[in-house]
């Protein structure tokens, strides 16, 4: 194997500035230390970094030696939190990882003094580099090859990799889509073939790789992937869609959705589905109350821009960002209309949400109103008939028609 094609970050990006102190600190006391993960990788691909992650061959004993202030964030996976300058880094000991019989964690953690022990058990070779305080970059196992050649590719045997963690099967559709790789061949077979163990994670997990993916630069190469590589029979509810699936994976969907809403919306539409199977697939991918309640309305939104109608009572009931996030997905088919025209007919509703009315229970009850259900329904009514524009919001007016309503029934 190739040791280290040396190669040197000269401007380091500022996430890094603060850091390095306390890799220089670390080096100091005579022990290795790196950003390793995600925040190098960006780097070489000159992209927005989120988390500096860092190791060291120091073990967590001796790095709590070294800085006045400690925290053991996850000290039992050799995790330390040091307090440097007022702010918290994070730093991880040197580890290898065995047994794995769940399939996603590891049973037993061993701390190592070796760089190369770690990043061995790294998911893929471009989140498999080392940097270090300097800059300078230490790519053990090509990754920097396949950073060139825009690819996913494990780090040594695929198979063991997905045996360990089956999430990583996810996260390689998802590192593909967001960066616009494709996952390397032998990788690709090793997760058609261990596609099954993605029953072992929890879903909340594998839904936040789902969704990262959709977000990413290239979701329909990542849907062709989740669907080439049979992973889709493994995540909730989509095994029955299968011919829907293609059909969403086939659409040029390229950096265009921008949130979670408008992802599941898509779905909900592509896939055809009632409200009933709407609440159904979001249960099963433990998505939160919340969420589904905008994807409801979204899609109710979406049906009416499929109409080319705007009604008003139902831009009232779905909300101005609901709107926008349908005629978002209905950009995908050509089917939106102007933002601008969206939000003029928004703000002339009437009012914009019940409290906005010029009458309560309260002050229909000062009014010689008896509380009880049927207030309740004069109340509705006249909020429709208030978006309609067959009432004046007026609270005088407002009363006089709730007495005509109560006479009516
Ligand atoms: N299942 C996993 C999760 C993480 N890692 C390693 O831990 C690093 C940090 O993990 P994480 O923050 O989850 O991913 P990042 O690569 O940093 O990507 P992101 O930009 O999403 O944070 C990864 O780069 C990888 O080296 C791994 O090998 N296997
Ligand atoms: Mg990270």
């Amino acid at each position: 194997m190739k040791e280290g094609n040396k190669m040197k970050i000269e401007n380091l990006p500022s996430e890094f500035i603060d850091a390095r102190k306390v890799l220089q600190v670390i080096e100091q006391n005579g022990f290795e230390a790196y950003f390793v993960g995600g925040s190098v990788r960006d780097t070489l691909l000159n992209l927005p970094i989120h988390d500096v992650d860092m190791a060291t061959s120091a073990y967590p004993a001796e790095i709590k030696k070294f800085f006045k202030r400690t925290i053991d964030t996850g000290i039992e996976h050799g995790t330390v939190t040091v307090m440097f300058d007022h702010k918290g880094f994070e730093i991880t000991t040197f580890r290898t990882e065995s047994g794995y019989q769940d399939f996603r964690r590891p049973d037993k953690v061993t701390f190592i003094r070796s760089l190369k022990e770690d990043l061995k058990r790294r998911d893929f070779t471009i989140n498999a580099f080392a940097m270090k305080e300097n800059g300078e970059v230490i790519d053990l196992f090509n990754g920097m090859e396949d950073l060139q050649h825009h690819l996913i590719r494990a780090v040594g045997d695929a198979n063991q990799r997905f045996n360990e963690d089956a999430l990583r099967m996810m996260r390689a559709v998802r590192f593909g889509s967001q960066l616009n790789f494709k996952i390397e061949e032998k990788t690709f077979a090793a997760i058609k073939a261990n596609c099954q163990l993605l029953k072992k994670i929890a879903i909340e997990r594998i839904n936040v790789e789902f969704i990262k993916m959709m977000l990413g630069i290239s979701p329909s190469q990542g849907l062709q992937e989740i669907l080439g590589t049979d992973l889709f029979e493994y995540v909730p509810f989509f095994n029955q869609y299968l011919s829907e699936l293609k059909h969403l994976a086939n659409l040029d969907l390229s950096n265009h959705l921008t949130n979670e809403i408008q992802v599941w919306s898509l779905l909900a539409f592509e896939l055809n589905l009632k409200q009933s199977q709407i609440r159904k697939m979001m249960k099963l991918w433990k998505c939160s109350n919340k969420m589904t309640e905008n994807v409801l309305q979204v899609v109710k939104g979406i049906k009416m821009l499929q109409n080319k109608q705007i009604v008003s009572l139902f831009i009232y009931q779905i909300g101005l960002n609901n709107l926008l996030n349908a005629n978002h997905v209905m950009e995908i088919y050509g089917l939106n209309q102007g933002e601008e025209e969206l939000e003029n007919a928004f703000n002339s509703l009437p009012i914009k949400q019940k409290a906005e009315l010029n009458v309560n229970g309260g002050s229909l009850i000062k009014a010689g109103f008896k509380p009880g259900p049927q207030l309740g329904k004069v109340l509705n009514d006249l909020e429709l008939m208030v978006i309609n524009g067959e009432v004046e919001n007026d609270q005088i007016t407002l009363i006089n028609k709730a007495k005509e309503l109560a006479n009516e029934n």
